[in-house]
C-alpha cells in the first residue's frame, strides 16, 4: 500500500516553548522535526513526505532530506488564528489529495525525535486494515498519527484531548503499545528524558549527547 504522510511543523521562534526556557530549545525543536522526517523517509510504505512549515530555514533542511514542503499559508493560518495547527494540516491535506488521489494518508506531528522507521511500517500494516484509524500519545488523551484510506475524508482536530475528537469522528485507535517509539511525541524536558531511553534519532542525539544529563535533569 502507499501512503503519503503530512507533517505540520510550527518552527522557531516559537516551537516547542513547553521545554521552557534554555538555550537549545530552538534546536532541539528543529531536530524532532528532522528525525521524525527521516524516519519517515526512511520508513517502507511511505511515499512521500509533505511538511507544512512557515520556517524557511528549517524547510531548506528537512527539503535536504527529501521532504516536500508545502508553504504555510500565514493568510490561512491568520484566519484561523485560535487554530493555526489544524489550518496547516489541512491545507497539506489539500494538497495531498490533489497530487497523490490515490494514496493513503497519515498526518503525524512534528515531534517524534524516537521515531523508528520500523514502527511506522507496522503502523501502516495495522492501518491497512482501517478506513480511519490514530495513534494516541503515550498518555493516551492526544494524537501523534491521524490515518485514512485513499478518498476516505479527514478532519484534524488535533490539541487538547484530540484523541476522544478524532474517535467521536471515526478514527479507530490502532493496537500499539504505549512503549513503541510513534506514541511519543516530545512536548517537555520529561518528554525527552522518556524519548531519550527509547533511543533518539541523530539530530536530537547529537544535541543531547552533547550537554550529558542535559535531558534528565531539567
Ligand atoms: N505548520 C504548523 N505546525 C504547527 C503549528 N502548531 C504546532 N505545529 C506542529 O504540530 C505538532 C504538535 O504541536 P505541539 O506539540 O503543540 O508543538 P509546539 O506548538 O511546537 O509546542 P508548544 O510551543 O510547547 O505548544 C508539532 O510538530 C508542531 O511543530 C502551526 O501553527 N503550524
Ligand atoms: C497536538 C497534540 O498534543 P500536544 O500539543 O500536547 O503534543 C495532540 O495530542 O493532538
Amino acid at each position: 500500500m502507499s501512503w503519503v504522510a503530512i507533517v505540520p511543523v510550527k518552527g522557531n521562534p516559537g516551537a516547542k516553548s513547553r521545554l521552557g526556557e534554555r538555550p537549545d530549545r530552538a534546536g532541539l525543536a528543529d531536530a524532532f522535526a528532522l528525525d521524525t522526517v527521516g524516519a519517515l523517509l526512511s520508513a517502507r510504505g511511505i511515499d512521500r513526505v509533505l511538511v507544512v512549515t512557515g520556517d524557511g530555514e528549517l524547510a531548506v533542511r528537512l527539503a535536504d532530506l527529501g521532504a516536500d514542503i508545502v508553504r504555510e499559508d500565514p493568510v490561512r493560518a491568520s484566519a484561523a488564528p485560535t487554530d493555526p495547527l489544524n489550518a496547516a494540516i489541512r491545507q497539506g491535506l489539500l494538497v495531498a489529495r490533489a497530487a497523490f488521489p490515490q494514496a493513503n494518508l497519515a498526518v503525524l506531528t512534528g515531534d517524534l525525535p524516537a521515531l523508528t522507521p520500523a514502527d511506522v511500517e507496522h503502523t501502516l500494516r495495522l492501518a491497512a486494515g482501517q478506513e480511519r484509524s490514530l495513534v494516541p500519545d503515550a498518555a493516551g488523551a492526544g494524537t501523534t498519527t491521524l490515518l485514512a484510506l485513499a478518498g476516505i475524508p479527514i478532519e484534524p482536530r488535533f490539541g487538547v484531548g484530540s484523541r476522544a475528537a478524532h474517535e467521536a469522528a471515526g478514527h479507530v485507535p490502532l493496537g500499539l503499545p504505549a512503549s513503541v517509539s510513534i506514541r511519543h511525541d516530545v512536548d517537555t524536558a520529561a518528554d525527552l528524558a522518556v524519548a531519550q531511553r527509547l533511543g533518539l534519532g541523530p539530530h536530537t542525539r547529537l544535541l543531547v549527547d552533547g550537554a550529558p544529563g542535559a535531558a534528565a535533569s531539567r
